[in-house]
């Protein structure tokens, strides 16, 4: 069958791939050393070759640029234990064909081996980085989340598609977003954060879309919007699941074309950015109740990065709590105390890191001490605290909005007629007059009091409805 290199220091390792793909009818050479791997290369001429990333003398990097210059189409799968996001972009763009993180299961190398068996050399990443950009908003984590996170920037950073990341408030989506935007071909270009929820409805097409001069008052000059200062760079669209039925269709023809028209304009500008989207919502669920449609939900999940909440990586929390301490206390006169991060580990972290990242910067401020102890972590610190069961007052919201929702939708444009209002008023008022006055058991004076609203109003409203 084939013959694979696997280069390891680590001797169980070698002898577990030696064993289960042996099994699989490949021929498997062993080296403990990059130095000894590079002498034998050419002499072993392998179909495959194993890397792992920490060697003792040459690293598996630096042994990868090696491998590609004297071997450049056989394929190298790069193994890590120690995975940072440096490390699985270096990987990549280095012609890694995959990025493997310790521990695998063998199902897991059987599989990506047949697939570097069978690449055609046009599979191979390309090699052309995006230079070595400036290292700012560092994501910083080892778990093994953390890891296959930053295997997914690697892989989807330089291919150009949609990428839709979820995960709790605070998990660091945006920081994600900004990766992907850094270690991709548009790097040198901008990085826009749009966040539609965030402007207000009357502002929101003129800032996403610019305006033309005079298009309203006060617009004195043309204005370009955000997704055309994202030309050629990258729109960052955050909170993508609280955007209204009526932009979701703007947003879809903007994606599909690529085409938009500022507001007073008719003349449309073409615009050429990357899509990253962000929520923290369950998108898939909200497509099955119809509250988000399903041909954008299409169009921006392409690529998928779900980024889990900290509870589930606390082994995050020591790098990352030191990481935020040093933020205010740059000179490292305060440390971190074995009790302070158990204290730290039981927390449940509702607002995931950014609530430990207030935490612990008000913690360091507050301490008098040298060293945060668990009795200095403040106990509720954010506003963000665990969710409160589902409240009868929350079907009603939801039903609102539900109810505005089909509205939209049920226009063929997901605009709104007028007279949303009173149509909603006549739906609703009945039914809360019914309500008070059984209440009030039918005492009309006694239910327009529990309403606060005036006996003759009532009355006049009912009549209305036809109530009698
Ligand atoms: N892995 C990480 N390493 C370092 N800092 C992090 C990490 N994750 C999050 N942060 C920090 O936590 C804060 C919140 O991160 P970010 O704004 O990216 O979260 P988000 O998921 O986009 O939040 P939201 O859903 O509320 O918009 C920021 O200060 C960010 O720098």
């Amino acid at each position: 069958m084939s013959r694979i290199l696997v280069v390891d220091d680590e001797p169980t390792i070698c002898w577990a791939l030696q064993q289960a793909l042996s099994e699989d009818g490949h021929t498997v050479t062993v080296s403990s050393t990059a130095e000894e791997a590079l002498q034998n290369l050419e002499q072993l001429s392998p179909d495959l070759v194993m890397l792992d990333v920490r060697l003792p003398g040459m690293d598996g990097l630096a042994a990868l640029n090696h491998i590609r210059e004297r071997a450049a189409t056989t394929p190298v799968i790069v193994m890590t234990a120690f995975g940072d996001l440096e490390t699985a972009v270096q990987a990549i763009h280095r012609g890694a064909f995959e990025y493997l993180l310790k521990p695998f299961d063998l199902d897991q190398v059987t599989h990506a081996v047949n697939r570097a068996l069978t690449h055609s050399s046009s599979e191979t990443p390309s090699t052309e980085t995006a230079g070595n950009v400036a290292e700012t908003g560092q994501l910083l984590g080892s778990s093994p989340a953390m890891q296959a996170i930053y295997r997914h920037i690697a892989l989807v950073a330089d291919q150009d598609v949609p990428v839709l990341i979820t995960g709790e408030s605070g998990t660091g989506k945006e920081l994600v977003a900004a990766a992907v935007h850094r270690y991709s071909k548009r790097a040198k270009q901008p990085f826009i954060p749009v966040c539609i929820p965030a402007f207000n409805e009357s502002v929101v097409e003129s800032e996403l879309f610019g305006h033309a001069r005079g298009a309203f008052t006060g617009a004195v000059d043309h204005r370009i919007g955000l997704l055309e200062a994202a030309d050629r760079g990258t729109a960052f669209f955050d909170e993508i699941g609280d955007i209204s039925p009526s932009l979701q269709v703007k947003l879809l023809r903007v994606l599909e074309s690529k085409v938009i028209t500022p507001v007073g304009s008719n003349e449309p500008r073409q615009t050429d950015f990357r899509l990253i989207a962000a929520t923290n919502r369950n998108l898939e669920a909200m497509v099955a109740d119809q509250s988000f449609r399903e041909d954008l939900y299409y169009r921006l999940n392409v690529y998928q990065i779900q980024i889990p909440p900290l509870r589930e990586r606390t082994e995050d929390i020591p790098i990352l709590a030191n990481k935020f301490m040093r933020a205010v206390d740059p000179q490292g006169r305060v440390t971190l105390s074995d009790s302070a991060v158990e204290e730290l580990t039981k927390r449940p972290w509702h607002g995931n890191v950014r609530e430990l990242r207030n935490v612990i910067e008000q913690a360091v401020l507050a301490t008098r001490s040298g060293q945060l102890t668990a009795d200095c972590i403040p106990v509720v610190s954010s506003s963000i605290k665990q969710p409160r069961e589902a409240q009868p007052l929350d079907n009603l919201e939801q039903t609102v909005r539900d109810w505005v929702r089909h509205c939209a939708d049920s226009q063929s444009d997901g605009e709104l007629d007028s007279g949303l209002y009173d149509a909603f008023l006549e739906t609703t008022e009945p039914l809360l007059f019914e309500e008070v006055l059984q209440l009030s058991k039918g005492n009309r004076q006694e239910a327009a009091k529990i309403l606060g609203i005036h006996r003759q109003t009532l009355r006049d409203k009912m009549k209305k409805h036809q109530m009698d």
